[in-house]
């Protein structure tokens, strides 16, 4: 024993395969504790499958997850959300008939002890004072009585990552939150996370590179499954094998 503390979340060798496709194969890393961790590669490579079996989707075939150092493979979604993982999904998410503030103390309902999940809403004082927190955080107390639907796409994906963050995870995970934003909404966003980096480590997938390069503490790239390399932004980007097949492709 090193004596060392174990990474808040560590990989290690997970595989999951479709009939014959090995769409995760063999794929260990760790995500430093308030560190912005990026998994890459192209179109097909495995990322969201990665995803899918972190957040407990998907059970995998061989491999372990683990959340500082305890073994939580194969656990589902709200299990893994009770010991601090989140998730916020590439599709959207969110209840659009519902009110911005509603869709935000659905999420926070998990921090009321449990005796009092079951009051009524207005009871619900914990919940209530991090919707609040929430609204102010992510920039959408103007807009809190707005029903989803009606929010701009970016406003959607935010109020997306609010939700997901709304359970104080320590751990969270992000599918491609910039996604279709116009550029001025991917530079807040991009700020957004940087500042949440503050509370919780990020395990982040993103195709734009720009972002990628800014954002990331530590890159994973991905290829037909396999981990091709990992490292920091600027040594990954100088890879000969990642530049053959990532940034080879326009
Ligand atoms: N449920 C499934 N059943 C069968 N094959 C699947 C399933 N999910 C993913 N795949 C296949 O696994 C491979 C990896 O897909 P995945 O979506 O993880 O890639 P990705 O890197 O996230 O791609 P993209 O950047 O396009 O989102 C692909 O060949 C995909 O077709």
């Amino acid at each position: 024993m090193t004596g060392q503390t174990p990474p808040v979340l560590a990989v290690e060798r997970l595989g999951i395969a479709f009939g014959g496709l090995r769409a995760v194969d063999d794929v260990s890393f760790e995500a430093g504790r308030n560190r912005i961790t990026t998994v890459i590669g192209p179109n097909g490579a495995g990322k969201t499958t990665l995803f899918n079996l972190i957040s407990g989707a998907l059970r995998p075939n061989s491999g372990h997850v683990r959340i500082d150092g305890r073994e939580v493979t194969g656990a589902a979604p709200a299990a893994l959300l009770r010991l601090g993982l989140a998730r916020s999904f590439q599709i959207t998410n969110l209840f659009f008939g519902l009110t911005v503030a509603e869709n935000l103390r659905l999420a926070a309902q998990v921090l009321e002890p449990t005796v009092r999940a079951f009051l009524p809403v207005r009871r619900a004082r914990v919940a209530r004072a991090r919707v609040g927190e929430l609204l102010e955080r992510f920039g959408l107390a103007a807009k809190a009585a707005e029903l989803a639907g009606n929010l701009s796409h970016g406003e959607q994906r935010r109020l997306e990552i609010a939700v997901a963050m709304a359970s104080r995870p320590r751990i969270l995970l992000l599918d491609e939150p910039t996604q279709g934003m116009s550029h001025g909404d991917t530079e807040d966003t991009a700020a957004l996370i940087r500042a949440l980096a503050a509370d919780v480590t990020i395990l982040l997938i993103e195709h734009d590179i720009g972002l990628v390069m800014s954002l990331s503490h530590h890159v994973v790239v991905m290829h037909q499954g396999g981990k091709l390399a990992e490292g920091p932004p600027e040594a990954v980007r100088a890879n000969p094998a990642v530049q053959a097949a990532y940034f080879g492709h326009a």
